[in-house]
């Protein structure tokens, strides 16, 4: 190593050292915070709550210092000013009077040169470096020259300015997804930092990074709307459990944790979705005419008695009352010209029938058969009316005709007999009660009745109510011992101090001790049906259907969205396929779409092969152009009569030294496949840690691996066929028994 070499990294690493130095007194302080913090401190309101902040706060820094700190600072920014930045993963300040930056965050302004200057637009630079380090040494440096006059050299000096990104895209797997903060591409960068505003369409072929630019973007937001999105949180949506927990890590590294990752089956609170449908019955009820569908159920439950059949209830007072077909559909006209949601409407058809009966009840017992005014006065009407709101004979039967329904039960009712679909998509949804697990499917079904419905929430604002008065009762209590000790106290003298009750009341104070909700933005958005989030990002959004759209939108009432995928790979039979279409009923045309179009993650031999395919199905799909080949084509070997064994031996074959190799086979064959394959991990959550793992093409979607072995793919859809293609970084094998589709002979 030449001098210079050794000087430039003493340097760095001595200021790796300081950093560090800063961020153990930080970390120290911090946690010295939550200790004492958590040390008793009497025992008021006030004190417990500032305490649980403080505690939640410097937990949050604890947890983000340690968790970024292997790798804390990985770049420099040296300006043409002769001024020079760190960047990292989070910002540090030196502990000075101006709180001087020691580190950038990545996300801040300043560090946008390091992403986005080149030789030509050179952004006030003069040089970009990474850093790499190992704990806390510094092992690697990487220079870039930008200013093409200036003859400074390290040694350090990378002429294709790619060493780094290219090293990161060698490296092998770990089976859970990494950040790609250090090599963030132009192109990408604009898209992380696209506004908050508005729905912005990221579109681009395999491995063209959408998913890692939609979690930077949520880490990018997250910094710069910190105070709305901590209140809101954001919305990460995700095509199913695996692919969540293979990047539930991402956020985390960048110390971002303010963020509810979920898919589809879990965004109706109280509900597990871990039921399946057949693909058709996927797409029948996610097709929007659903929508209709149950709203003319929902309608259907409001019913008439036949004309000519009241129904007949026995009353105390004065003989049976005649609830006509006439009285109720005066009601129900009633309720339903609120508008307002089936539950909350009811209360209006109870009024109205209560009404009609009251009269029908005053006329018969008050009538002057002489044909003068009735005999009863406003008392006894009233008295009359009562005992019939208290009926339960009554309520029993308006229940009959306007029940109180839930989402639950109501579509377990419609999918037992689907009306207002034809009899081919209604034979296809439908379900006996009781039968089978909700499926993802029913979760936006299930917000579709929620929303037609409406909660009628009386019974539980009655039970807070009374909550509260016993809180207000609690607190006089509370008041008036206190009252009591001052007149034991201070009774010699006239006291200057305030005592509690001079200052704030019973009721004030039982508000003060009401419990504060202490759980995360994130954490109560998960439990409530109506959480406005303040951004939602969808991942693979071309699986969405229209009705899973609705619900999403709901949960967006500022549409405030990324939608992030590649319709090449749209599998689902209910997913939507054109932007256009999805967005049109919610923002019209007002929507940012861009493109990604380099794949990071494909060498260009098995791009090539996957391009193939797809564009043998539509010609008009262009698929994205690789960044690096290995020099190795991907093969293919014919398995004989024993194909569990042809695949087992294949997978000896590709099994890396280190990394992870994926089998992906028709699910069909996945048992007599696993029995082949030792120390495989399969099933509905495989544990993508592991060397060896067994997926079907669609539990593949979205990840990586190291080797890919891709067995019978003839039984595999197109889309299917083209997710499975894609997955691996190095190497590509396939093994087949079939004949190969015609693309991959
Ligand atoms: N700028 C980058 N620097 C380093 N690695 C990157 C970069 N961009 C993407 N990658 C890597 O490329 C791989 C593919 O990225 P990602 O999974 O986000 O792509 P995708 O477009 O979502 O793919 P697919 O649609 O096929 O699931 C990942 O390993 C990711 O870390």
């Amino acid at each position: 190593m030449s001098n210079r070499e050794n000087v430039e990294l003493r340097g760095e690493q001595e200021f790796i050292d300081r950093l560090h130095a800063r961020v153990d007194a930080l970390r120290l302080v911090a946690a010295r915070d939550v200790e004492d913090a958590l040390t008793p401190v009497g025992t008021g309101m006030q004190a417990r709550l500032e305490r649980d902040v403080l505690v939640a706060e410097r937990s949050g820094l604890l947890a983000a210092l340690n968790t970024v700190d292997g790798s804390l600072c990985f770049g420099r920014i040296d300006l043409s000013d002769g001024v020079a930045h760190h960047i990292g993963r989070i910002g540090i300040r030196e502990d000075d009077a101006a709180r001087t930056p020691l580190l950038i965050d990545w996300r801040a302004p300043v560090a946008r040169p390091f992403y986005l200057a080149t030789g030509y637009t050179p952004m006030g630079m003069r040089r970009r470096r990474h850093i790499a380090t190992e704990g806390r040494t510094v092992i690697e440096l990487h220079d870039e020259i930008l200013d093409l006059k200036d003859r400074e050299r390290t040694g350090f000096e990378d002429p294709n300015g790619d060493d780094v990104l290219l090293a990161a895209l060698n490296s092998a797997r770990t089976g859970r997804m990494g950040d790609i903060v250090r090599t963030i591409q132009a192109e990408q960068d604009n898209i992380i930092r696209a506004p908050h505003r508005g729905v912005l369409v990221v579109e681009g072929g395999p491995g063209t990074g959408k998913t890692a630019v939609a979690l930077h973007r949520a880490a990018f937001l997250l910094y710069e709307h910190r105070e709305l999105l901590a209140r809101r949180a954001v919305l990460i949506v995700g095509p199913n459990p695996t692919f969540l927990r293979y990047i539930e890590e991402v956020l985390p590294a960048l110390g971002e944790t303010g963020v509810l990752l979920a898919t589809q089956a879990e965004l109706f609170p109280g509900v597990h979705a871990t039921g399946t449908d057949t693909p058709r019955a996927g797409a029948v009820k996610g097709g929007e005419q659903m929508a209709e569908a149950l709203a003319l159920a929902v309608r259907d439950r409001q019913q008439l008695p036949a004309p000519g059949a009241p129904l007949i209830i026995p009353h105390d007072d004065g003989g049976d009352l005649v609830l006509d077909w006439e009285i109720a559909y005066e009601a129900r006209q009633a309720a339903r010209d609120t508008r307002l949601p089936h539950n909350l409407a009811r209360p209006y058809f109870v009024f109205r029938v209560i009404d009609a009966l009251t009269a029908q009840l005053t006329e018969r017992i008050g009538a002057d058969l002489h044909g003068g005014p009735n005999f009863l006065g406003p008392d006894d009407i009233a008295q009359l009316g009562s005992g019939i709101a208290v009926s339960k004979a009554v309520h029993a039967a308006v229940d009959e005709l306007w029940p109180p329904l839930t989402p639950e039960g109501f579509l377990a009712d419609y999918l037992a007999a689907p009306v207002y679909v034809s009899d081919q998509d209604a034979d296809t949804i439908r379900r006996a009660p009781g039968d089978g697990e909700w499926t993802p499917a029913d979760v936006p079904l299930l917000d579709e009745a929620a929303e037609l419905l409406g909660a009628d929430d009386s019974a539980e604002q009655a039970a807070a109510e009374a909550a509260r008065q016993e809180r207000i009762a609690y607190a006089q209590g509370v008041l008036e011992l206190s009252r009591g000790s001052e007149s034991y106290e201070f009774e010699d003298e006239e006291s200057e101090v305030l005592a509690a009750h001079d200052i704030i009341d019973a009721e004030r104070m039982a508000e003060r001790h009401e419990e504060a909700d202490r759980r995360s933005a994130a954490e109560r958005a998960a439990a409530d049906r109506t959480w406005a989030f303040g951004h939602i990002i969808v991942d693979e959004a071309q699986e969405l259907s229209p009705m899973a759209w609705r619900l999403l939108m709901r949960r967006s009432p500022t549409r405030s969205l990324t939608l992030v995928g590649d319709p090449a790979q749209t599998s689902d039979a209910a997913g939507v396929g054109s932007w256009e279409k999805i967005l049109q009923p919610y923002v019209g045309d007002r929507f940012e779409h861009v493109t990604l179009g380099v794949n990071y993650r494909t060498p260009a031999e098995i791009m090539e092969l996957a391009a193939r395919v797809v564009r043998e199905k539509n010609p008009s799909i262009a698929s994205p152009t690789s960044v690096r080949s290995t020099g190795e084509a991907p093969w293919k070997r014919h398995a004989g009569e024993n194909l569990p064994g042809a695949v087992a031996q294949a997978a000896a074959d590709l099994t890396p030294h280190e990394g992870r190799l994926a089998v992906i086979a028709p699910r069909a064959l996945h048992e007599e496949i696993a029995a082949a394959l030792t120390g495989v991990t399969a099933g509905t959550t495989p544990d993508l840690t592991r060397p060896l793992v067994l997926l079907d093409p669609r539990q593949a979607k979205g990840l990586e691996f190291d080797h890919v072995l891709v067995v019978e793919p003839a039984q595999f859809e197109t889309s299917d066929l083209y997710v499975a293609l894609t997955r691996a970084t190095q190497r590509l094998g396939i093994v087949h028994r079939e004949e190969l589709p015609r693309a991959l002979r």
